[in-house]
């Protein structure tokens, strides 16, 4: 791997694009699409299985990520299950969980996942965003990003320009943290 290449290991387009737009020209970032397959757990859990299969798989050093999108109101649900709870929900049905509930506020937690290669242990890097949940705003870009305004902004992810949710974003505050350690190792 040379110093500024990346191998980022997603399925996921947007998430794709988005790690992209953050990181820059900077970074090589290479994809390697693999969906892979998550076990249940705690978000650091899943991520450290996910990247560790994922670095055997290709067998070199890789990231992949994860993001959990948790409601207060529910202790942290659907979090690291959010991708399901979407599918089947869609944005309504995921709104109208917290019908019964006052507390409408959530938070979006990205977390990144690095090995250095096959027999290594994952480092994790969170970021977190807090919000609340709200009924859909905005064109349907991507995933729940319609049903979520961060916290100090009248418009949703959904809603505000790519470069503003890019700086505020529970992805952009994980990947800060990624390059930080990323670059403490290539000094
Ligand atoms: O920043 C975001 N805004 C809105 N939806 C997101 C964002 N990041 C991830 N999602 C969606 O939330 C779910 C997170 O699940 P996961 O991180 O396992 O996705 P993946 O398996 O597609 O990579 C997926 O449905 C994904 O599309
Ligand atoms: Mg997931």
């Amino acid at each position: 791997m040379s110093s500024n290449e990346l191998v980022f290991v997603t399925g996921n387009k947007k998430k794709l694009e988005e790690v992209q737009a953050i990181l820059g020209p900077s970074i090589n970032l290479v994809n390697y699409k693999l969906d892979l397959t998550e076990i249940q757990g705690t978000a650091q859990e899943i991520s450290a299985d996910k990247c560790r299969r994922a670095s055997v798989e290709l067998n070199g050093p890789v990231i992949t990520e994860d993001t959990c999108l948790c409601f207060n109101a529910l202790e942290g649900l659907p979090g690291p299950y959010i991708k399901w709870f979407l599918d089947k929900l869609g944005h309504d049905g995921l709104y109208k969980i917290l019908a019964g509930f006052e507390d409408k506020s959530a938070y979006a937690i990205c977390t990144f996942a690095y090995s250095s290669g096959p027999d290594a242990e994952p480092i994790l890097f969170e970021g977190r965003t807090d919000g609340k949940i709200v009924p859909a705003r905005g064109p349907k870009n991507f995933g729940w990003d319609p049903i979520f305004q961060p916290d100090g902004f009248d418009q949703t992810y959904d809603e505000m320009p790519k470069s503003v949710k890019n700086t505020i974003s529970h992805r952009y505050k994980a990947l800060k943290k990624l390059k930080e350690f990323l670059a403490s190792q290539n000094t």
